[in-house]
């Protein structure tokens, strides 16, 4: 297309001529002029062009639809055509995708037009200043379609449907899960870009997580009604997501499970580390930058922040152990709080606003999933119906949840020593993760019923921890009862000794009062 190029120096120069002549000539004379301008223009440069740009002036934290559609578009139909290209590589190395490189041209064929698209960016002078950075937040990326004016018409109102509905089919065709989390908020960088992502390719699915079966298909059904109820959702005046709440303790299957969502459902995970968030506004941005179909994830949600205490005073008995703390492990903790709450202003209304207020609707089909050790320690306004409308307990390992391990580690569905292991299960507490890592053979020579046995051993040994820890807290227990005990006594003896001395002081002072009215 070099005779563009040409014609695009001529403009610049009728440009210039016109931008002088506004400088010596009154408005009425500019109108007249500037329509011949035009005419002028059109006869020379008989092309439109149209931009599209990365972000819109009004989103900047949210990249153009139009512009990733055409960006797909360019990659698959016409990239072969351009001289430069650029690789990435995708699914594991498994493939390379091309694509136009920077100031690169390409040209592409509708109804017999021809149509030209350039890939460019505009770096800001600031950021020219500073080549050796390497992040490139603050580009200015846009493609431009360049067709003869004539065409106008037709390539607006029906190439760049074709374009956008063909770069939509590519997506769809072409989606590779992703799994994301937030980059820190910067001070006053306009940093664009919230999220980063690598590709999610997590294994665990329904199948291989262990649980009561019943429950799991609770999970199921509820999971595959919400991904169909589109429809549903718009009837009662609802935004399309739900909130669920996982519970337990460590290595009881929360983040298998959040993985076997994602993979039941297909949709992209946004982890999100709310410690990195810095304030309200900003998880608001985040929350923009999330696409549909996706689950939003805050793991250990009562380690995030200090949610809990922005509405709840602090209990009495909370109060007094702090009182009674030794000073340098006050002021450690004092340190620790203050530096959590320079790293995070969010706060717990933030944080139901993120929920269900009004930007949450800015999205569709998404599930919030927070997880947790503590369930109790949460605010009761973040759990309730309605913001996490499914409660799921993760227990520890059960028979049912066993048997489930058995078959995917050891592909046992029945063994004389099941009989054994379910009598133990029922009185000892193990996690699925124990359970999972004793049933994983470590070489060649371990069969099933050496996995097994070491399950056994390992069910031993956590009986035998537990009795040990059981006597030691009683040991605790009566100790610290003794001293109680014994603090009361003493306090008893001050009082009653400060009694003693107080009725010796009132005898003598009556004595005293006695013999000066006598004398
Ligand atoms: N219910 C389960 N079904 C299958 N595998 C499990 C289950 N629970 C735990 N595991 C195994 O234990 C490992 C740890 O589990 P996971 O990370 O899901 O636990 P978690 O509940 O998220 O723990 P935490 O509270 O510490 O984050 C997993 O990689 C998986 O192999
Ligand atoms: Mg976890």
């Amino acid at each position: 297309m070099g005779d563009t190029t040409q014609l695009g120096s001529a403009m610049a120069v009728v440009m210039f001529v016109w931008a002088a002549f506004r400088q010596f000539f009154p408005d009425k004379y500019q109108r007249d002029v500037r329509k011949y301008v035009n005419k002028v223009v059109s006869c020379i440069y008989p092309y439109v062009e149209i931009t599209f740009h990365e972000y819109e002036v009004d989103s900047w934290f949210e990249r153009s639809k139009a512009f990733i559609s055409i960006e797909r578009y360019l990659s698959t139909n016409l990239a072969n055509r351009a001289k430069r290209l650029k690789a990435s590589v995708v699914k594991d190395c498994e493939s390379v995708v091309l694509s136009m490189d920077d100031n690169e041209e390409v040209f592409d064929e509708f109804n017999g037009f021809r149509i030209w698209w350039t890939s460019s960016k505009k770096i800001p002078q600031q950021r020219a200043l500073y080549l050796y950075r390497r992040n490139n937040e603050d580009e200015h990326r846009f493609y431009r379609l360049t067709c003869r004016r004539e065409h106008h018409d037709v390539i607006t109102n029906v190439y760049l449907k074709h374009v956008l509905d063909e770069g939509k089919a590519i997506a769809v065709r072409t989606r590779q899960r992703k799994l994301y989390t937030n980059n820190k908020s910067e001070n006053g960088r306009g940093n664009k870009r919230t999220w980063s992502h690598i590709v999610f390719e997590h294994p665990s699915t329904f199948d291989t997580l262990a649980m009561d079966p019943k429950k799991k298909k609770d999970i199921l059904n509820d999971l595959m009604t919400f991904s169909k109820s589109k429809d549903y959702y718009k009837k009662v005046g609802k935004s399309w997501k739900r909130g669920y709440l996982l519970y337990g303790p460590p290595g009881t299957g929360k983040s298998s499970m959040i993985a076997a969502m994602a993979n039941l459902l297909e949709y992209d995970i946004y982890d999100l580390e709310l410690t990195s968030v810095k304030d309200n506004t900003d998880l608001r941005k985040l929350l923009i930058g999330t696409s549909s179909k996706s689950i939003i994830v805050i793991e250990d949600i009562d380690c995030s922040l200090d949610l809990t205490g922005q509405r709840k005073p602090k209990k009495k008995k909370e109060k007094a152990e702090q009182e009674d703390k030794d000073p340098v492990e006050k002021k450690v903790e004092e340190e620790d709080e203050k530096k959590k709450k320079k790293a995070s202003e969010v706060t717990l209304s933030g944080l139901l606003n993120f929920i269900d207020g009004l930007w949450s609707a800015c999205g569709n089909e998404r599930l919030i999933v927070f997880t947790t050790n503590y369930v109790e320690k949460l605010d009761p306004a973040l759990i309730r119906r309605g913001r996490m409308d499914k409660h799921i307990e993760m227990s520890y390992c059960c028979f049912e949840t066993f048997k489930v391990l058995a078959k995917n580690y050891l592909d046992l569905e029945s063994h004389e020593l099941f009989e054994t292991i379910g009598r133990m299960l029922a009185e000892i507490k193990v996690t699925p993760a124990d359970v999972a890592e004793s049933l994983m053979s470590k070489s060649d020579e371990e069969n099933a019923e050496i996995c097994l046995n070491n399950l056994i051993k390992c069910l031993e040994d956590a009986k035998e921890e537990t009795r040990l820890k059981a006597v030691e807290d009683a040991r605790i227990k009566t100790e610290e009862e003794a001293v109680e005990k014994k603090e009361k006594d003493g306090e008893n003896v001050q009082e009653s000794d400060a009694k003693i001395a107080n009725d010796d002081k009132v005898q003598v002072n009556d004595a005293k009062e006695k013999s000066v009215r006598g004398a």
